[in-house]
């Protein structure tokens, strides 16, 4: 785009958000995204990129305020590159996430009631899981923070995250001077180059136990280790797992190599639905724990689970939804892929004696018919996939596994209406949905959804 046009300063007038939380606008044939711009607002933008009649613009004045904008508490809001709706006021948010719900259903041809979301009483501080990065800085050398917006080599500081809580963040200076102290370096991913890749930091809510978890490009050994132990030990409180995690994967995403436990267990326990689940460092675990015991207590009240019911859950993970249904069915089986949540699923139940709870290690696609043949007769599914989805192939298997009921939960509006598509031909209806926010300040949306099946 030629230097005059990005200089054109543009006066809008927003219409709505995107799935993203990002203001609309139109301009001619164009449609204009500006992330920071809510509905009803006049503002000015310039345009910063442009895709065919897509043009993302960057938000230079609020003319007219909406009544629902309110200044963003974090220092870094705007730089950072989570966050993104905290210059909406929270009522406002759950609308917004009510919405989303109710247009994805809407689009799969589902018209339900969508209840007001669940929201929660004090949004801040609610995370168990930070997921830092080390980035290069010109005036210091390394720095540990968030992924900047847009530029994701780069890091804004963490100090004063308002999602976070205090204790774990606490870790980050300590690790932070530890590393300048040693004359480390951050690994750059576009050049493989460097050391320190990111820091995770994990805590069980309901057990004040934390991790520190320090993941790197591979090496012998650990310079500093004793250093760094000392250095953490000091100020997280509850610290029972400090680990080194290698990841030799030329990738940003985490991949575990090699775990060496420096201080410590390797993994911390959180207490959900009265067990006591162990966490390791790449297991996928809830990361709002009170919000979770209020999804738990949603599954459970749309499963309307019977005693003769014979259950499979889908993306089990480590098994919560399976387990907290044990002493209320027949039996149940739960499926997932990651070997280590398997274990851990089949470890708990038999330390709770569920013996009529089973769990299969593997792809849900592949295993989902032998696991329905094996429980002779499935009354309920429950599933629980990943943002992409379960997929027609698997929506289409539920389908022919004749469930009386299933409970569909989502964290991505958009593919569970694209994935109900596929069962609804089936024979079911949709005759219950609730929604709670698990990721207050982001667009995120958790749904859950109760089908019926009603004729064939
Ligand atoms: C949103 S989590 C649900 C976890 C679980 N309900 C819980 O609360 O702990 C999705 C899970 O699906 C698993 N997963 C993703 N794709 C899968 C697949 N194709 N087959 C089996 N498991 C899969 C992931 O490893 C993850 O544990």
């Amino acid at each position: 785009m030629p230097d005059q046009a990005a200089e054109q300063v543009m006066d809008l007038r927003i219409e709505g958000l995107d799935a993203e939380g990002v203001g609309l606008a139109s301009r001619g044939a164009d449609r204009v995204r500006i992330p920071g711009a809510l509905p009803g607002e006049r503002v000015e933008a310039i345009p910063a990129r442009r895709h065919r009649h897509r043009v993302e613009g960057r938000l230079l004045r609020v003319l007219e305020p909406a009544p629902e904008r309110v200044a963003a508490p974090c220092p870094h809001y705007g730089e950072c590159g989570g966050c993104s709706l905290q210059h909406l006021d929270y009522p406002a948010q759950l609308a917004f996430k009510r919405r989303r719900v109710k247009e994805a259903l809407a689009r799969a041809g589902v018209t339900v009631d969508v209840p007001s979301v669940i929201g929660m009483e004090e949004p801040w501080g609610y995370r168990n899981k930070v997921d830092l990065s080390f980035g290069h800085d010109p005036s210091r050398g390394v720095r540990l923070g968030f992924h900047r917006r847009g530029r994701w080599h780069e890091v804004v500081p963490a100090a004063g995250c308002l999602i976070a809580p205090p204790e774990l963040l606490a870790a980050v200076r300590a690790v932070e001077g530890w590393a300048l102290a040693h004359g480390l370096d951050a690994y750059d991913p576009r050049t493989h180059t460097g050391f320190l890749r990111t820091l995770l930091l994990r805590e069980g809510r309901a057990t004040g136990q934390r991790m520190v978890a320090l993941v790197t490009a591979g090496a012998e050994a650990l310079p500093g280790a004793g250093a760094l132990r000392e250095a953490v030990a000091r100020v997280v409180p509850g610290l029972r797992s400090l680990l080194w995690v290698v990841n030799e994967a030329p990738s940003d995403a985490l991949k575990v190599d090699r775990v060496q436990v420096l201080w410590g267990e390797e993994a911390i326990e959180e207490e959900l639905g009265g067990l006591r689940y162990p966490v390791a460092v790449e297991s996928f675990f809830q990361t709002n724990t009170l919000q979770a015991r209020r999804l738990l207590a949603t599954v459970l009240e749309l499963a309307k689970a019977a005693p003769t019911d014979g259950v499979l859950d889908l993306f089990c993970g480590v098994g919560t939804f399976a387990l907290a249904l044990s002493p209320r069915v027949r039996n149940v089986v739960g499926i997932e892929w990651v070997e280590e949540a398997v274990q851990s699923a089949r470890r708990l139940a038999e330390a709770a004696g569920f013996s009529n709870a089973r769990f299969l290690a593997g792809p849900v696609r592949l295993l989902l018919p032998e696991a329905a043949a094996g429980l002779g007769g499935v009354d309920l599914v429950l599933l629980d996939p990943p943002r992409s989805g379960a997929g027609g192939k698997v929506m289409r298997k539920i389908g022919r596994a004749a469930p009386r009921r299933v409970v569909y939960v989502s964290c991505n509006p958009q593919t569970l209406g694209e994935d109900l598509v596929h069962l609804l031909p089936f024979g079911y209806r949709v005759n219950q949905v609730r929604a709670l926010d698990l990721f207050p300040h982001t667009p995120h949306v958790e749904t859950v959804v109760r089908l019926e099946r009603t004729g064939r």
